[in-house]
Protein backbone atom coordinates (compact mmCIF):
# COMPACT_ATOMS: atom_id res chain seq x y z
CA UNK A 1 0.00 0.00 0.00
CA UNK A 2 1.52 3.31 -0.92
CA UNK A 3 1.69 6.13 2.06
CA UNK A 4 -1.04 8.06 0.33
CA UNK A 5 -3.53 5.09 0.17
CA UNK A 6 -2.68 4.66 4.05
CA UNK A 7 -3.57 7.90 5.47
CA UNK A 8 -6.63 7.93 2.92
CA UNK A 9 -7.87 4.57 4.39
CA UNK A 10 -7.44 5.88 8.07
CA UNK A 11 -9.72 8.33 7.38
CA UNK A 12 -11.87 6.37 4.72
CA UNK A 13 -12.86 4.05 7.45
CA UNK A 14 -14.61 6.46 9.57
CA UNK A 15 -18.31 6.37 8.74
CA UNK A 16 -19.56 9.16 11.11
CA UNK A 17 -17.51 11.19 13.59
CA UNK A 18 -18.42 10.14 17.11
CA UNK A 19 -21.98 11.46 18.65
CA UNK A 20 -22.66 14.88 19.50
CA UNK A 21 -22.45 15.72 23.49
CA UNK A 22 -22.47 19.45 24.93
CA UNK A 23 -19.81 20.28 27.17
CA UNK A 24 -18.92 23.63 29.17
CA UNK A 25 -16.67 25.92 27.69
CA UNK A 26 -14.06 24.60 29.72
CA UNK A 27 -14.33 21.37 28.93
CA UNK A 28 -14.83 21.65 25.10
CA UNK A 29 -11.05 22.81 24.38
CA UNK A 30 -9.53 20.45 21.97
CA UNK A 31 -12.94 19.26 20.88
CA UNK A 32 -14.43 19.90 17.48
CA UNK A 33 -17.37 21.84 17.08
CA UNK A 34 -20.61 19.64 15.81
CA UNK A 35 -21.97 22.88 14.38
CA UNK A 36 -21.33 26.08 13.27
CA UNK A 37 -20.48 28.77 16.03
CA UNK A 38 -23.28 31.67 15.36
CA UNK A 39 -23.39 34.44 17.36
CA UNK A 40 -25.66 34.79 19.54
CA UNK A 41 -25.55 39.06 20.15
CA UNK A 42 -24.49 41.65 17.97
CA UNK A 43 -20.85 41.98 19.08
CA UNK A 44 -20.01 45.09 20.70
CA UNK A 45 -23.27 44.28 21.99
CA UNK A 46 -24.01 48.35 22.59
CA UNK A 47 -22.69 51.19 21.28
CA UNK A 48 -19.30 51.48 23.70
CA UNK A 49 -16.62 53.96 24.74
CA UNK A 50 -12.92 52.69 23.51
CA UNK A 51 -11.27 55.00 25.41
CA UNK A 52 -11.51 57.00 28.98
CA UNK A 53 -12.56 60.31 28.85
CA UNK A 54 -15.46 62.24 28.33
CA UNK A 55 -18.34 61.20 25.95
CA UNK A 56 -19.47 64.24 24.22
CA UNK A 57 -22.50 65.50 22.48
CA UNK A 58 -21.66 67.70 19.67
CA UNK A 59 -18.43 70.08 19.03
CA UNK A 60 -16.58 71.28 21.83
CA UNK A 61 -16.06 73.29 23.98
CA UNK A 62 -18.64 70.92 26.25
CA UNK A 63 -20.13 71.99 29.58
CA UNK A 64 -19.26 68.96 32.13
CA UNK A 65 -22.09 66.78 34.04
CA UNK A 66 -23.10 64.58 35.94
CA UNK A 67 -20.99 61.10 37.67
CA UNK A 68 -18.63 59.35 35.26
CA UNK A 69 -20.49 56.80 33.21
CA UNK A 70 -18.48 53.41 34.12
CA UNK A 71 -18.17 50.34 32.21
CA UNK A 72 -21.35 47.48 33.39
CA UNK A 73 -23.69 50.73 34.43
CA UNK A 74 -27.16 50.08 32.17
CA UNK A 75 -26.99 53.36 30.22
CA UNK A 76 -26.90 57.38 30.91
CA UNK A 77 -27.79 60.60 28.74
CA UNK A 78 -26.39 63.24 27.58
CA UNK A 79 -29.63 65.95 27.15
CA UNK A 80 -28.21 68.48 24.85
CA UNK A 81 -26.02 69.33 22.01
CA UNK A 82 -22.31 70.99 23.74
CA UNK A 83 -22.68 68.81 27.25
CA UNK A 84 -19.78 65.97 27.75
CA UNK A 85 -19.74 63.07 30.35
CA UNK A 86 -16.44 61.21 31.90
CA UNK A 87 -16.64 57.57 30.50
CA UNK A 88 -14.31 55.09 31.06
CA UNK A 89 -13.27 52.17 28.36
CA UNK A 90 -16.30 49.80 27.93
CA UNK A 91 -19.24 51.90 29.24
CA UNK A 92 -22.00 52.00 27.09
CA UNK A 93 -22.10 55.19 25.16
CA UNK A 94 -24.67 57.59 26.46
CA UNK A 95 -27.60 58.36 24.22
CA UNK A 96 -27.13 61.42 22.56
CA UNK A 97 -23.42 61.13 22.82
CA UNK A 98 -21.61 61.96 19.55
CA UNK A 99 -17.87 61.05 20.15
CA UNK A 100 -15.11 60.09 22.93
CA UNK A 101 -12.59 62.75 23.77
CA UNK A 102 -9.94 60.73 25.16
CA UNK A 103 -8.31 61.98 28.84
CA UNK A 104 -5.07 63.12 27.09
CA UNK A 105 -7.09 65.25 23.87
CA UNK A 106 -9.02 66.86 27.01
CA UNK A 107 -8.61 70.22 28.98
CA UNK A 108 -11.03 70.12 31.67
CA UNK A 109 -11.27 73.78 33.33
CA UNK A 110 -12.75 72.41 37.06
CA UNK A 111 -13.83 75.99 37.75
CA UNK A 112 -16.17 76.71 34.81
CA UNK A 113 -16.92 72.41 34.41
CA UNK A 114 -16.11 73.47 31.06
CA UNK A 115 -13.93 70.76 28.63
CA UNK A 116 -11.32 72.02 25.42
CA UNK A 117 -10.80 69.70 22.56
CA UNK A 118 -6.91 70.04 22.38
CA UNK A 119 -6.81 66.80 20.12
CA UNK A 120 -3.23 67.47 17.91
CA UNK A 121 -2.53 64.93 15.75
CA UNK A 122 -5.86 63.55 14.50
CA UNK A 123 -7.71 67.15 14.24
CA UNK A 124 -10.55 67.89 16.61
CA UNK A 125 -13.05 65.39 17.53
CA UNK A 126 -14.92 63.97 14.54
CA UNK A 127 -18.29 62.39 15.40
CA UNK A 128 -18.02 58.41 15.83
CA UNK A 129 -14.27 58.86 17.06
CA UNK A 130 -13.27 56.42 19.66
CA UNK A 131 -16.48 54.27 19.55
CA UNK A 132 -17.14 51.30 19.24
CA UNK A 133 -20.32 50.87 17.79
CA UNK A 134 -22.61 48.00 17.90
CA UNK A 135 -22.48 45.27 15.64
CA UNK A 136 -18.76 46.56 14.66
CA UNK A 137 -17.62 42.53 15.11
CA UNK A 138 -20.33 40.81 14.28
CA UNK A 139 -24.18 40.97 14.44
CA UNK A 140 -26.73 38.45 15.99
CA UNK A 141 -26.82 35.00 13.75
CA UNK A 142 -23.68 35.76 11.96
CA UNK A 143 -21.22 32.37 11.78
CA UNK A 144 -18.16 33.38 13.36
CA UNK A 145 -16.54 29.52 13.27
CA UNK A 146 -17.76 26.94 11.03
CA UNK A 147 -18.47 23.49 12.41
CA UNK A 148 -15.91 20.77 12.50
CA UNK A 149 -12.98 23.87 13.87
CA UNK A 150 -11.16 22.72 16.60
CA UNK A 151 -12.16 24.25 19.67
CA UNK A 152 -8.60 26.47 20.86
CA UNK A 153 -8.54 28.65 23.71
CA UNK A 154 -9.11 32.04 21.63
CA UNK A 155 -12.63 30.10 20.33
CA UNK A 156 -13.37 29.60 23.94
CA UNK A 157 -13.01 33.42 24.32
CA UNK A 158 -14.48 34.25 21.24
CA UNK A 159 -17.71 32.02 22.02
CA UNK A 160 -17.87 33.27 25.10
CA UNK A 161 -18.13 37.37 24.24
CA UNK A 162 -20.27 35.51 21.92
CA UNK A 163 -22.81 34.53 24.20
CA UNK A 164 -22.70 30.98 24.93
CA UNK A 165 -22.20 28.70 28.15
CA UNK A 166 -21.81 25.53 26.54
CA UNK A 167 -20.77 23.90 22.95
CA UNK A 168 -22.04 20.87 21.11
CA UNK A 169 -19.29 19.12 19.72
CA UNK A 170 -18.24 15.85 19.23
CA UNK A 171 -17.56 13.09 21.77
CA UNK A 172 -12.83 12.52 22.02
CA UNK A 173 -12.31 9.58 20.90
CA UNK A 174 -10.97 7.39 23.96
CA UNK A 175 -7.33 5.88 23.27
CA UNK A 176 -5.30 3.73 25.07
CA UNK A 177 -1.30 2.97 24.57
CA UNK A 178 0.04 -0.17 25.00
CA UNK A 179 3.78 0.35 25.17
CA UNK A 180 5.17 -3.55 24.11
CA UNK A 181 9.19 -4.63 24.80
CA UNK A 182 10.25 -6.72 27.85
CA UNK A 183 13.33 -4.60 26.99
CA UNK A 184 12.10 -1.11 28.30
CA UNK A 185 13.25 0.80 31.49
CA UNK A 186 10.91 3.42 32.39
CA UNK A 187 13.60 4.88 34.59
CA UNK A 188 17.31 5.33 34.83
CA UNK A 189 20.53 4.32 32.55
CA UNK A 190 20.19 1.91 29.74
CA UNK A 191 21.70 -1.06 31.23
CA UNK A 192 22.36 -4.86 30.75
CA UNK A 193 21.25 -4.54 27.02
CA UNK A 194 17.92 -2.69 27.83
CA UNK A 195 16.59 0.76 26.81
CA UNK A 196 14.45 3.35 27.82
CA UNK A 197 10.91 3.43 26.82
CA UNK A 198 10.56 6.85 24.72
CA UNK A 199 7.51 6.03 22.91
CA UNK A 200 5.77 6.28 26.74
CA UNK A 201 6.38 10.06 27.65
CA UNK A 202 6.28 11.30 24.02
CA UNK A 203 3.10 9.81 22.25
CA UNK A 204 0.20 10.65 24.58
CA UNK A 205 0.23 14.68 24.47
CA UNK A 206 0.75 13.90 20.39
CA UNK A 207 -2.28 12.14 20.48
CA UNK A 208 -4.27 14.23 22.72
CA UNK A 209 -3.25 17.10 20.21
CA UNK A 210 -5.09 14.81 17.71
CA UNK A 211 -8.21 15.33 19.61
CA UNK A 212 -7.85 12.02 21.62
CA UNK A 213 -8.78 11.30 25.31
CA UNK A 214 -5.65 9.27 26.24
CA UNK A 215 -7.39 7.62 29.26
CA UNK A 216 -4.12 5.71 29.69
CA UNK A 217 -0.44 4.47 29.08
CA UNK A 218 0.80 1.14 30.17
CA UNK A 219 3.51 -1.37 29.44
CA UNK A 220 2.44 -4.86 28.20
CA UNK A 221 5.27 -7.77 28.45
CA UNK A 222 5.59 -9.56 25.17
CA UNK A 223 3.51 -13.08 25.87
CA UNK A 224 0.53 -13.16 23.61
CA UNK A 225 -2.00 -13.91 26.24
CA UNK A 226 -0.97 -10.35 27.94
CA UNK A 227 -1.21 -8.62 25.20
CA UNK A 228 -4.87 -10.32 23.65
CA UNK A 229 -6.07 -9.64 27.41
CA UNK A 230 -4.82 -5.93 27.18
CA UNK A 231 -6.29 -5.83 23.47
CA UNK A 232 -9.66 -7.70 24.42
CA UNK A 233 -10.34 -5.63 27.73
CA UNK A 234 -9.36 -2.25 26.73
CA UNK A 235 -11.84 -0.07 26.61
CA UNK A 236 -10.91 2.84 24.00
CA UNK A 237 -12.46 3.63 20.95
CA UNK A 238 -8.74 3.44 19.60
CA UNK A 239 -6.10 1.21 20.97
CA UNK A 240 -2.44 2.38 19.87
CA UNK A 241 0.38 -0.17 20.44
CA UNK A 242 3.65 0.58 19.86
CA UNK A 243 6.32 -2.47 19.23
CA UNK A 244 5.65 -5.86 17.94
CA UNK A 245 4.65 -4.97 14.28
CA UNK A 246 7.46 -6.81 12.83
CA UNK A 247 8.05 -10.83 12.48
CA UNK A 248 10.82 -11.13 15.47
CA UNK A 249 10.35 -13.99 17.90
CA UNK A 250 8.23 -12.16 20.28
CA UNK A 251 6.48 -9.59 18.29
CA UNK A 252 2.65 -10.84 18.96
CA UNK A 253 0.94 -8.33 17.53
CA UNK A 254 -0.32 -10.16 14.09
CA UNK A 255 -1.33 -13.40 16.07
CA UNK A 256 -3.37 -11.16 19.03
CA UNK A 257 -4.95 -9.64 15.89
CA UNK A 258 -5.67 -12.84 14.01
CA UNK A 259 -7.16 -14.58 16.89
CA UNK A 260 -9.47 -11.40 17.83
CA UNK A 261 -11.25 -11.80 14.69
CA UNK A 262 -9.91 -8.61 13.43
CA UNK A 263 -9.92 -7.15 9.81
CA UNK A 264 -6.55 -5.55 8.77
CA UNK A 265 -6.95 -2.28 7.02
CA UNK A 266 -3.50 -1.53 6.40
CA UNK A 267 -1.08 -4.12 7.00
CA UNK A 268 2.48 -2.38 6.29
CA UNK A 269 2.78 0.66 4.27
CA UNK A 270 5.57 1.24 1.36
CA UNK A 271 6.91 4.25 3.70
CA UNK A 272 10.42 4.85 5.66
CA UNK A 273 10.36 4.90 8.27
CA UNK A 274 7.70 3.02 10.11
CA UNK A 275 7.00 0.83 6.90
CA UNK A 276 5.67 -2.10 9.70
CA UNK A 277 2.56 0.40 10.55
CA UNK A 278 -0.95 -1.34 11.29
CA UNK A 279 -4.59 -0.06 11.32
CA UNK A 280 -7.13 -2.60 11.98
CA UNK A 281 -10.47 -2.88 13.08
CA UNK A 282 -11.78 -4.60 15.94
CA UNK A 283 -15.07 -6.68 16.10
CA UNK A 284 -17.50 -4.30 17.58
CA UNK A 285 -18.37 -4.29 21.34
CA UNK A 286 -21.47 -6.16 23.06
CA UNK A 287 -22.85 -2.83 22.45
CA UNK A 288 -22.16 -2.23 18.72
CA UNK A 289 -19.47 0.25 19.29
CA UNK A 290 -16.76 0.18 16.85
CA UNK A 291 -13.02 -0.34 17.81
CA UNK A 292 -9.76 0.23 15.93
CA UNK A 293 -6.38 -0.63 16.77
CA UNK A 294 -3.44 1.37 15.30
CA UNK A 295 0.25 -0.66 15.78
CA UNK A 296 2.89 1.64 15.75
CA UNK A 297 6.50 0.19 14.91
CA UNK A 298 8.58 0.08 17.89
CA UNK A 299 11.56 2.50 16.50
CA UNK A 300 10.81 5.33 17.48
CA UNK A 301 11.00 7.61 14.60
CA UNK A 302 9.09 4.94 12.84
CA UNK A 303 6.53 5.15 15.51
CA UNK A 304 6.26 8.81 14.98
CA UNK A 305 6.03 7.97 11.13
CA UNK A 306 2.61 5.79 11.89
CA UNK A 307 1.53 8.37 14.35
CA UNK A 308 1.40 11.20 11.77
CA UNK A 309 -0.03 8.51 8.94
CA UNK A 310 -2.42 6.43 10.62
CA UNK A 311 -3.27 7.42 14.17
CA UNK A 312 -3.62 11.52 13.51
CA UNK A 313 -6.03 11.33 10.20
CA UNK A 314 -8.09 8.46 12.19
CA UNK A 315 -8.28 10.15 15.32
CA UNK A 316 -8.83 13.57 13.80
CA UNK A 317 -11.86 11.33 11.57
CA UNK A 318 -13.40 10.48 14.45
CA UNK A 319 -13.64 13.17 16.69
CA UNK A 320 -15.04 14.92 13.78
CA UNK A 321 -12.10 17.90 12.87
CA UNK A 322 -12.12 19.28 9.71
CA UNK A 323 -8.79 17.59 7.51
CA UNK A 324 -5.72 20.01 7.78
CA UNK A 325 -5.03 21.82 5.44
CA UNK A 326 -1.96 20.44 2.85
CA UNK A 327 1.11 22.77 3.44
CA UNK A 328 4.17 22.82 0.15
CA UNK A 329 7.07 24.54 1.38
CA UNK A 330 10.10 24.81 -1.31
CA UNK A 331 13.53 22.90 -0.65
CA UNK A 332 16.37 24.77 0.38
CA UNK A 333 18.82 21.94 -0.73
CA UNK A 334 17.93 18.30 -2.00
CA UNK A 335 15.18 16.11 0.25
CA UNK A 336 16.63 12.28 -0.34
CA UNK A 337 14.43 9.79 -1.08
CA UNK A 338 14.43 6.41 -0.84
CA UNK A 339 14.47 4.68 -4.04
CA UNK A 340 10.86 2.72 -4.30
CA UNK A 341 9.21 4.28 -1.30
CA UNK A 342 8.23 7.67 0.69
CA UNK A 343 10.31 8.94 3.27
CA UNK A 344 8.93 10.88 5.87
CA UNK A 345 11.90 12.85 6.74
CA UNK A 346 11.93 15.51 10.08
CA UNK A 347 12.52 18.94 8.36
CA UNK A 348 13.25 22.78 10.17
CA UNK A 349 11.63 25.53 8.25
CA UNK A 350 12.56 28.65 7.76
CA UNK A 351 10.82 31.31 5.45
CA UNK A 352 8.62 28.92 3.50
CA UNK A 353 11.88 26.73 2.59
CA UNK A 354 12.60 23.31 4.15
CA UNK A 355 15.64 21.50 4.90
CA UNK A 356 16.22 17.95 6.24
CA UNK A 357 18.28 17.62 9.70
CA UNK A 358 20.77 15.14 10.57
CA UNK A 359 20.20 12.15 12.85
CA UNK A 360 17.31 10.81 10.93
CA UNK A 361 17.35 6.79 11.65
CA UNK A 362 14.40 5.37 12.33
CA UNK A 363 15.83 4.31 15.74
CA UNK A 364 16.63 8.07 16.10
CA UNK A 365 14.75 11.20 18.33
CA UNK A 366 17.54 13.38 18.00
CA UNK A 367 16.99 15.18 14.31
CA UNK A 368 12.91 14.87 15.69
CA UNK A 369 13.92 16.95 18.46
CA UNK A 370 14.50 19.87 16.39
CA UNK A 371 12.06 19.50 13.82
CA UNK A 372 9.13 21.77 12.64
CA UNK A 373 7.66 18.73 10.84
CA UNK A 374 8.10 16.39 8.78
CA UNK A 375 8.61 16.44 4.75
CA UNK A 376 6.39 14.11 2.53
CA UNK A 377 9.47 12.88 0.56
CA UNK A 378 8.14 10.93 -2.95
CA UNK A 379 10.51 8.12 -3.93
CA UNK A 380 13.35 8.97 -5.88
CA UNK A 381 13.94 12.36 -3.76
CA UNK A 382 12.87 16.44 -4.14
CA UNK A 383 15.36 18.54 -6.15
CA UNK A 384 16.21 21.68 -4.21
CA UNK A 385 13.73 24.10 -5.18
CA UNK A 386 10.85 22.10 -5.89
CA UNK A 387 8.09 21.60 -2.94
CA UNK A 388 7.18 18.88 -1.08
CA UNK A 389 4.24 18.60 1.23
CA UNK A 390 5.30 19.22 4.92
CA UNK A 391 3.13 18.10 7.79
CA UNK A 392 3.30 19.29 11.26
CA UNK A 393 3.91 17.00 13.91
CA UNK A 394 0.79 17.30 16.36
CA UNK A 395 2.08 19.78 19.47
CA UNK A 396 5.39 21.09 17.45
N1 LIG B 1 13.69 -9.16 9.35
C1 LIG B 1 13.20 -7.92 9.47
N2 LIG B 1 13.36 -7.29 10.62
C2 LIG B 1 12.89 -6.03 10.76
C3 LIG B 1 12.20 -5.41 9.71
C4 LIG B 1 12.03 -6.12 8.51
O1 LIG B 1 11.45 -5.64 7.55
N3 LIG B 1 12.54 -7.39 8.45
N4 LIG B 1 11.77 -4.15 9.86
C5 LIG B 1 12.48 -3.32 10.79
C6 LIG B 1 11.77 -2.12 10.97
S1 LIG B 1 11.79 -1.09 9.67
C7 LIG B 1 11.18 -1.77 12.13
S2 LIG B 1 10.49 -0.23 12.33
C8 LIG B 1 11.13 -2.67 13.25
C9 LIG B 1 9.71 -2.78 13.77
O2 LIG B 1 9.74 -3.60 14.82
P1 LIG B 1 8.58 -3.82 15.84
O3 LIG B 1 7.44 -2.90 15.61
O4 LIG B 1 8.29 -5.26 15.89
O5 LIG B 1 9.26 -3.32 17.17
P2 LIG B 1 10.24 -4.06 18.14
O6 LIG B 1 10.90 -5.19 17.46
O7 LIG B 1 9.54 -4.31 19.40
O8 LIG B 1 11.31 -2.91 18.38
C10 LIG B 1 12.10 -2.42 17.36
C11 LIG B 1 13.18 -1.51 17.97
O9 LIG B 1 12.57 -0.42 18.61
C12 LIG B 1 12.91 -0.36 19.98
N5 LIG B 1 11.76 0.06 20.76
C13 LIG B 1 10.58 -0.55 20.81
N6 LIG B 1 9.73 0.13 21.60
C14 LIG B 1 10.41 1.18 22.04
C15 LIG B 1 10.07 2.27 22.90
N7 LIG B 1 8.87 2.37 23.46
N8 LIG B 1 11.01 3.20 23.15
C16 LIG B 1 12.25 3.11 22.59
N9 LIG B 1 12.61 2.11 21.75
C17 LIG B 1 11.71 1.17 21.49
C18 LIG B 1 13.30 -1.78 20.32
O10 LIG B 1 14.09 -1.85 21.45
C19 LIG B 1 13.99 -2.21 19.04
O11 LIG B 1 15.29 -1.70 19.01
O12 LIG B 1 11.54 -3.97 12.91
C20 LIG B 1 12.74 -4.02 12.12
N10 LIG B 1 13.09 -5.36 11.94
O1 LIG C 1 10.04 1.25 9.75
MO1 LIG C 1 11.56 0.97 10.22
O2 LIG C 1 11.40 2.45 10.55
O3 LIG C 1 12.34 1.59 8.68
O4 LIG C 1 12.73 1.39 11.37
Amino acid sequence: MTWEQARQTARDCVGQPLPVVTRSLADALGHALAEPLTALTDLPPFDTSAMDGWAVAGPGPWQVGGAAVLAGERSARLSDYGTAVPIATGARLPTGATAVLRREHGEFDAEGGTLHDRSTGPGPVAPGRDIRPRGQECHAGEVLIPAASTVTPAVQGLAAAAGYDRLAVHRRPIVELLVLGDELLESGLPRHGRVRDALGPMLPPWLRSCGADVIGSRRVADDLGLLREAVHNSPADVVVTTGSTAAGPVDFLHATLEEAGARLLVDSVAVRPGHPMLLAELPPTPDGRTRRLVGLPGNPLAAVAGTVTLAAPLLRRLGGHADAEPCRMRAAAPLPGHPRDTRLLPVQCTDHEVASLPFDGPAMLRGLAFADGLAVVPPGGVPAGATAEVMRVPGM
